[in-house]
C-alpha cells in the first residue's frame, strides 16, 4: 500500500533578518517525524502556556516529533507538537541544514479527526498542504 513517507533535506538560508521565518507554526501530518539537526532554530509551543521554547540540537541525539495521524490513531493519547522554525544567525555559516524523516501511515488508512469526522490519511495530508499554497491561505492553517 502506498504511503507519503519521505526523507526531506532542508536548507534554510542563514540570515539575521528577523522578518524572515524558516517555517510558520504547524503540526506535521504523519505519525512520527525524526529530525536530524546540528543547527538551532526549531521551537515548540507549550500546549498549556502557549509560550515558545527552543529545541537546541544535542550531539548524538535526534528529535522525535509526534504528528497528527498518531494523535488521531491514539485517540488523543499523544498530541502532535506545535512547532516552528526561526532563523538563527550564525557567523560564517551559509545555510541551516536539517534532515527530516516523515513516517506516514498508508494513504487509505482511516482515522477520526478532531471534529469526529472520518478521514483518510491522504485526504488529511492533501487538505492540510493545500492551506500552504498561498501566504493568505496559510493564515487559516488548521493545526490539528
Ligand atoms: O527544520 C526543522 O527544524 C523542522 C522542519 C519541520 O518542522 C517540518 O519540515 O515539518
Ligand atoms: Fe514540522
Amino acid at each position: 500500500m502506498p504511503t507519503n513517507t519521505c526523507l526531506n533535506l532542508f536548507s534554510y538560508p542563514n540570515t539575521n533578518n528577523k522578518d524572515r521565518v524558516g517555517q510558520i507554526k504547524h503540526t506535521d501530518t504523519g505519525t512520527l517525524m525524526l529530525l536530524f539537526s546540528r543547527d538551532p532554530g526549531l521551537e515548540i509551543q507549550s500546549p498549556k502556556q502557549g509560550t515558545w521554547c527552543a529545541v537546541p540540537p544535542v550531539e548524538g541525539h535526534i528529535v522525535v516529533n509526534v504528528c497528527d495521524t498518531l494523535r488521531y490513531l491514539s485517540s488523543d493519547r499523544f498530541y502532535s507538537s506545535i512547532h516552528r522554525v526561526l532563523p538563527v544567525f550564525r557567523e560564517g555559516q551559509q545555510h541551516r541544514h536539517v534532515v527530516g524523516y516523515f513516517f506516514r501511515a498508508e494513504n487509505d488508512a482511516e482515522m477520526r479527526d478532531s471534529d469526529g469526522k472520518t478521514i483518510t490519511v491522504s485526504q488529511w495530508h492533501d487538505q492540510k498542504y493545500n492551506t500552504y499554497k498561498t501566504p493568505e491561505s496559510a493564515k487559516n492553517l488548521r493545526l490539528c
